[in-house]
């Protein structure tokens, strides 16, 4: 057998688990969350009651949900020693370095008899605050402590600027968007390290460094970094047409399983369209420049905006800087990661593919001269 055509690079197609958790429709452009369709979800849903669902599997009576905003609310704060760690990170690192090492330095500091899913609610109340610190600490700022009486995002943007802004609404139904997406890589990494039987801490710490790369989350800090070289609308042609030139690929674009339009990136813009229609929202303009170009040129490669293409400029619009999209990123997916990582290890086995050898054979060890 050719072993080209056995090889399945980036397993492709490739189906590596049973799932209850969501439907991505890659040819009709749809995304489902345990039977809801997102769009009902964004409109009458928030953060809380999405993760609830991911998590267990149907919408919580008040109760539950009552219970689960106060468990969240209860466990944001860090252990002191971390944050006086923190304050000795170097200044310029990268927020998703800090957020990657603080979730893996919190595993030394819990509680080891905590169940899975105490420590997977422990860790997505936590997470916003270390992106909120360090983006405080960076900028010599005192830190804004997390209040218990506001909600998941409310209170991750008090924590950043110390007020909650107008439309924070969006901010949290942008983070509904985010929450999952079925076995993306940083996912399906995550996954791989919880079939090792390992702990939630090492199994987060991996996906936050899978979501890191720009072919996967760290593309929307890279689509503001393109709309900032390109300056102004009258550059975009040029631009892109220099990237499509030299066969680069462009940052916002393209899915492994959407071959339409991604329906996230529809939502988010049509927000920016209509929501701030009158504010004449920065980088717009050229993002819906980009994409006439890019949609044109590729439509047969049926390349669309992805999530990450007009995610930036609603958070750029929230004062977020461009460094701290990705973790933003991840203090949404950390509910999808630990929803499959304790669905897949109801059934656990170990994941173990294989590759296939077509190195050198039957060579004799021959010692090298003069090597002591
Ligand atoms: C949250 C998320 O992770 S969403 C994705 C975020 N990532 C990005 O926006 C980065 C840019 N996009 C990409 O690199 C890719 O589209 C990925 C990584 C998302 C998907 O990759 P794959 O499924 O492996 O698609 P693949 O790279 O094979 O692309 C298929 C074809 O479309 C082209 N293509 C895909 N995306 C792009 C793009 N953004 N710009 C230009 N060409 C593209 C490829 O060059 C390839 O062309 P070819 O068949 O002539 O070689
Ligand atoms: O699904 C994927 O491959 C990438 C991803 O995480 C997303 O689009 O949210």
């Amino acid at each position: 057998m050719d072993i080209e055509f056995e090889v399945k690079y980036g397993l492709d197609g490739v189906a590596v688990a049973i799932s209850s958790i969501s439907c991505v429709d890659g040819e009709k452009g749809k995304l489902v969350y345990r039977g809801f369709e997102i769009e009902d979800l964004i409109q009458n849903s928030n953060f809380e009651e999405t993760a609830y669902l991911i998590w267990f599997g149907s919408l919580p009576n008040e109760n539950e949900l009552d219970f689960l905003i106060s468990m969240l609310s209860k466990k944001r704060e860090l252990p002191n020693q971390i944050i006086e760690m923190m304050k000795l990170f170097p200044k310029n690192s990268h927020p998703m370095e800090v957020l990657r090492s603080v979730v893996s330095m919190l595993g030394m500091y819990s509680k080891k008899e905590n169940s899975t899913f105490e420590n997977a609610i422990n860790l997505t109340a936590k997470i916003p605050t270390i992106i909120a610190y360090w983006y405080r600490i960076r900028n010599d700022l005192p830190l804004i402590k997390p209040k218990e009486s506001l909600k998941h995002s409310e209170n991750f943007l008090y924590m950043m600027f110390g007020k909650i802004p107008e439309h924070f609404n969006l901010f949290d139904k942008a983070l509904i968007l985010h929450e999952e997406q079925g076995m993306n890589a940083s996912t399906f990494a995550s996954t791989v390290t919880a079939s090792t039987l390992s702990d939630i801490y090492s199994i987060i710490t991996t996906a936050i460094g899978t979501l890191k790369g720009p072919l996967h989350g760290g593309a929307n800090e890279k689509v503001l970094k393109m709309f900032d070289e390109i300056g102004s609308i009258e550059n975009v042609e040029f631009y892109i047409n220099n990237l499509i030139e030299k066969k680069e690929k462009i940052m916002g674009f393209g899915h492994r399983i959407y071959k339409t339009y991604d329906p996230r990136a529809k939502i988010l813009k049509n927000w920016i369209k209509e929501i701030f229609i009158n504010n004449n929202i920065k980088y717009f303009e050229i993002a819906l420049k980009v994409e006439e170009i890019v949609v044109n040129k590729f439509k047969d490669k049926k390349i669309y905006p992805n999530v990450d293409f007009y995610s930036g400029i609603l958070y750029n619009y929230f004062g977020i800087p461009k460094e701290f999209f990705t973790p933003i990123f991840a203090m949404a997916r950390i509910v999808g990661w630990t929803a499959h990582a304790m669905e897949y290890c109801k059934n656990n086995r170990i994941f173990r593919p294989k590759a296939i050898y077509n190195g050198p054979k039957n060579l004799k060890y021959k010692e090298v001269k003069g090597v002591e």
